[in-house]
């Protein structure tokens, strides 16, 4: 091998970037191809998930461009919000909390703007075909200005609501946040059993929260439960505490989990908030936002949620209250982020109003096409499980600010006009006074939006920063992992049916994640990455997009050595195919063939059309896998191992006879089907594609393979494909025969016998024997095709 791949793909890239080979250049709807790219967050290093989810887009980009498509494939980062604030802390040990906002705002700004410019490389490096030269951001003040507007447009349909309401928290991050980002994690833990007195009689419950004791406000038995029906409507005395509580009675309680009695405490996880809710119960918060424990835990008061656990069972131990400890396996609501135990909270906090909408997203959801489909299920189960509005507000600094102020006097709500977005109230005094009383003693909100509310945008904010919105909307295509339907697929399905009732795209592409070697998804911000560029300068970045390749949408992987060699491989035999190519044609210049004569040529001709029919029809059913596989037989066996090798003793022998057209004939046919070959793989293998069609001097090239058309010509020629394909089973027979007598397929061997259709076999003499090295070919007549060699 004399090809220095890594040398050769950094080339690809710089040409690639100097010719703007992937400008989108505006045309009519149905000429166009939009694709809705997934902005990375800004929380880490580029990882191997990345090179295998990207690529499955590109795939498709690539096609279509050059199936004639104006391939709108725009590229953005996600920059906004709590994952950036993270990596910024972490990055410099600076907390939100040890500057003021400007400050940190004017850090995560700095941070993430050099973090994009090396994140960027690397995605130009896997070969994505995006046009990375004018990017978005979603913390610019154009994105922040649609993400305000279209928060206006909320506020307009009554979409949004702040309210003193149930939130969930998540006291290490010490922010509100979403369902969406709740993860159920299986942890161990302690159950504690302990004792109630109902008058006399103990009552024990059963919970995993004693810390929470303070906050108990009820306790809850099955109505069915025969052992505890007499105590159905009494009150039981809570330890420590002394006060009393109702003792109901609900279905929803499991009878074998513990004793079969709970405490419900406001609140300790879900359970409590439902039966709070249903039966209107008093409050009690005994942990405040911080995750402190507050004046109604009692002797707990000021201890953080672990130390007061440990305390209180201390404590009950000492009062003779405990009657046993359990160690169980349990599953807890976590904030996927940081894994920490979520906290329900009672605070006022922005919500956009959609649980009413659930039937239409499902509507929507299954107006939109699924690759594959059943990833429409994991979309659905999740819009069916939704429990709550979606809380958008967040306390964190580093997000799109609510365009909103309080009126001091009279407590109204005033929000910004469209004409002042994007507007920052911490920092911006507002223009206008109370709409209410008239005061201009306004009060910003100091909360910021969740990431996702303007992540859920990205159509309209990529659309948007090309002038490109009214036109294009909805897009054609949404890529994106598994990992993130019910986050994003979901937010923006759901954005797009609240401010425009329509579906964001018409057909969105699930990739499978790549997982470390624990088994866990490979994820920038929790740091369990294998980095792209060790495996880049190992293999090259046509390698890792092959090894992308080698599974279908939606299927998991790890990282797996030998897909990697198999892609080196191709790239290395796609190379020396072209090279060989080379040789044949010598210096004489390509003539172009409107019809060829040699069977050989017209049998290779008509397998090419075919073959590439049907990688057409795999890759507009969005099956690039296989595709590919269709392709690599092709390539390998029927061109390289069999046309390649024919064509060897052909052109000799033409050459020699002086039969200049049957060798510009084949030297045009084993060019036009090398070049068909590589823009069938200039999806995959972008950067080995350009290679040979930029060095294989073939007339009517184009700036570049990606931009030039799809091979999809039709020559089928049925008299020579019969005969042909017949010579090849003699040449499969002879190998074998080869390999039987423990000879290899090069070493020359002084006679072969060979049985079949005398006639034919004897016409391709010459070729079998230059082909296969053999010095004298005995024919004979036969019914089926056999081969014996005599080396
Ligand atoms: N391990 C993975 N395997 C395949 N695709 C992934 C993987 N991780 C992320 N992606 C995809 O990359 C895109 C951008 O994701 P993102 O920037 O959130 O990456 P991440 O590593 O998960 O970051 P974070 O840790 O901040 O969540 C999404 O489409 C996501 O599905």
């Amino acid at each position: 091998m004399d090809i220095d791949v890594n040398q050769m793909e950094e080339k690809w890239i710089r040409y690639w970037d100097e010719k703007d080979v992937y400008r989108f250049e505006p045309a009519d709807r149905d000429k166009v191809f939009a694709i809705d790219t997934p902005p990375p967050t800004v929380s880490g290093k580029m990882h191997m998930g990345h090179s295998f989810s990207y690529p499955h887009i590109d795939f498709i980009a690539r096609y279509k461009r050059m199936r004639g498509y104006h391939v709108f494939f725009p590229w953005g980062f996600d920059d906004n919000g709590l994952p950036t604030e993270r990596y910024v802390e972490k990055e410099t040990g600076i907390k939100p909390s040890d500057s003021n906002v400007e400050e940190f705002i004017r850090l995560c700004k700095e941070i993430s703007e050099s973090s994009e410019k090396s994140l960027l490389e690397g995605w130009k490096r896997i070969g994505m075909s995006c046009y990375f030269k004018d990017y978005y951001v979603t913390s610019s003040p154009e994105s922040i200005r649609i993400s305000q507007s279209m928060f206006l447009d909320l506020v307009r349909k009554g979409r949004v609501y702040r309210d003193l309401a149930p939130s969930i928290r998540c006291p290490t991050c010490k922010t509100s946040i979403s369902q969406i980002e709740m993860k159920d994690q299986e942890m161990h833990t302690k159950l504690v059993y302990i004792n109630f007195s109902v008058g006399d009689r103990p009552l024990t419950i059963a919970t995993t929260r004693p810390e929470m004791l303070g906050s108990c406000v009820a306790v809850f038995v099955n109505p069915d439960d025969a052992r505890y029906r007499d105590l159905i409507g009494k009150e039981a005395t809570v330890p420590i505490f002394g006060n009393h509580v109702r003792i109901m009675a609900d279905a929803s309680v499991d009878m074998n989990f513990g004793t079969g009695a709970e405490m419900v405490c406001t609140f300790g996880d879900q359970n409590d908030l439902d039966l709070w809710k249903k039966y209107n119960l008093p409050l009690k918060i005994s942990i405040d936002k911080d995750g402190r424990m507050t004046e109604e835990a009692g002797p707990l008061k000021g201890l953080s949620i672990s130390d007061a656990r440990k305390k209180i069972v201390e404590i009950l131990r000492e009062g003779g209250h405990v009657v046993k400890e359990e160690s169980i396996k349990h599953s807890v609501n976590t904030h996927e982020r940081c894994g920490t135990p979520i906290e329900i909270f009672i605070e006022k906090q922005w919500f956009i109003k959609y649980l009413d909408l659930k039937d239409a997203f499902i509507e929507n959801g299954r107006k939109i096409e699924w690759t594959p489909e059943y990833m429409r299920v994991r979309y659905e189960n999740w819009v069916n499980g939704l429990k709550w509005d979606w809380l958008i507000s967040r306390q964190r600094y580093y997000g799109v600010p609510f365009p909103v102020w309080y009126c001091a006097d009279c407590g109204n709500t005033v929000y910004a006009d469209e004409s002042e977005l994007p507007v920052d109230p911490r920092i911006q005094k507002p223009s206008k006074k109370c709409d209410r009383c008239g005061s201009t003693n306004l009060v910003p909100e100091r909360d910021v939006m969740d990431t996702w509310a303007t992540s859920s945008l990205t159509p309209r904010i990529a659309l948007t920063h090309f002038g490109l919105f009214d036109k294009y909307y909805p897009e054609d295509l949404r890529g994106q992992g598994h990992d993130i339907i019910s986050f994003w697929a979901f937010t923006t399905i759901a954005r797009s049916k609240i401010h425009d009732d329509r579906i964001p795209w018409f057909r969105i592409m699930i990739s499978g994640n790549v997982y470390d070697m624990y088994g866990e998804k490979m994820s920038k911000s929790k740091g369990n990455i294998v980095d792209i560029y060790s495996m880049i300068d190992k293999y090259g970045a046509d390698a890792l997009r092959f090894w992308a390749s080698t599974v279908s949408q939606g299927d998991d992987i790890r990282i797996k050595d030998q897909d990697f060699t198999r892609g080196r491989r191709t790239v290395i035999k796609m190379y020396n195919a072209k090279k060989l190519i080379d040789i044949l044609k010598g210096d004489r210049k390509i003539r172009l063939f409107e019809d060829v004569k040699h069977p050989v040529n017209r049998w290779i001709l008509t397998e090419d059309s075919r073959i590439m029919e049907t990688i057409t029809t795999h890759m507009d059913n969005y099956e690039v896998s296989k595709a590919r596989t269709a392709l690599d037989t092709f390539f390998w066996n029927v061109f390289c191992d069999n046309y390649l090798e024919m064509i060897k003793p052909i052109i000799q022998k033409a050459s020699a006879a002086g039969d200049y057209d049957t060798v510009d004939e084949t030297v045009y046919t084993a060019s036009k089907v090398m070049l068909d070959v590589a823009k069938a793989y200039a999806p995959i293998m972008p950067f080995i594609a350009e290679e040979i069609y930029q060095t294989i001097d073939f007339p009517g090239r184009k700036i570049s393979i990606h931009v030039d058309s799809w091979p999809d010509e039709k020559r089928r020629y049925s008299d020579a494909n019969e005969e042909v394909s017949y010579i090849v089973s003699v040449i499969d027979a002879i190998r074998s025969a080869k390999s039987a007598a423990k000879v290899s397929v090069g070493t020359r061997v002084k006679v072969a016998s060979v049985k079949g259709r005398k006639d034919l076999i004897e016409k391709y003499r010459d070729l079998l024997s230059g082909m296969l090295r053999i010095d004298s070919m005995e024919i004979a007549d036969g019914d089926a095709v056999d081969a014996t060699v005599f080396p």
